[in-house]
């Protein structure tokens, strides 16, 4: 499974970030914005952002920590990382990026403040694993900070399931030439727990002593924050 998530994000990797924009309508920007307010993060902090792909994320952060917080981002998909370092050049941010796989990281216990993952863990093998990774090398009271896709229910539920289902897997089809990609994104995304069972995951982990889900835009997304044990 992780071979073919590798393959298909390698595939897309240099049409991410517009695909990124168009599809979301630049809305990914303020989910970002405020997964780092809920994070807690503050100035001189270090912070782990994993699978952060073309690092966004993690520039996000770096913002938010400034010239004296570490921040380093991870991705086990090398062509997703390559434009990384490049955007934070651009906005003089010194991050750091690495390959490593967010199941298996790389890392001290306790070495974060905060460790994040926007969009990536439903990609991986096991959630439950990667939770648990994020929360041993985050210290005790640290934070963990999940941004994923949720199910919204009601008008704008079925509006966002006409919207993922049929125009994304065009547009994004149409932008990356890798149409199936985009259809594997919302058939994870409706497949994935979201809300209270996105924390029962997080309870399952042994990690967290306390979870909360924040929702966003009506529920089409989530952010979860895990106090760490
Ligand atoms: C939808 S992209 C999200 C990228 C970025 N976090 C963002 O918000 O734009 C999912 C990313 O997860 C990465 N990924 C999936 N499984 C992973 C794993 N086991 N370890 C590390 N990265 C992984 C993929 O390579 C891809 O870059």
């Amino acid at each position: 499974m992780s071979t073919e998530v590798r393959q298909m994000f390698s595939s897309i990797a240099t049409r991410y970030d517009v695909t990124n924009e168009v599809l979301s309508l630049g809305i990914h920007r303020l989910w970002r914005r405020k997964a780092v307010r809920l994070s807690g993060a503050k100035s001189g902090d270090a912070v782990l952002d994993c699978a952060t792909g073309t690092g966004d994320l993690a520039l996000a952060f770096k913002r938010q920590v400034g010239e004296t917080g570490r921040v380093v981002g991870t991705d086990f998909c090398k062509e997703m990382l390559d434009s990384a370092p490049a955007k934070a050049e651009r906005e003089g941010l010194r991050v750091e990026f690495q390959v490593a796989d967010a199941m298996a990281l790389p890392f001290a216990d306790n070495s974060f403040d905060v460790a994040s993952i926007a969009f990536g863990i439903r990609n991986v093998d096991d959630p439950v694993k990667c939770l648990s990774e994020m929360a041993r090398v985050v210290r005790p009271g640290g934070r963990v900070v999940v941004l994923e896709f949720g199910q919204p229910s009601g008008f704008f539920g079925a509006l966002f399931r006409f919207y993922s289902k049929v125009v994304m897997p065009r547009v994004g089809g149409l932008l990356t030439g890798n149409r199936a990609a985009y259809e594997y994104l919302p058939r994870t995304s409706a497949a994935f727990p979201a809300g209270d069972r996105f924390l029962a995951l997080m309870e399952q982990s042994g990690g967290y002593k306390e979870k909360v889900a924040h929702p966003l835009t009506f529920g089409t997304s989530y952010v979860y924050v895990g106090t760490v044990r």
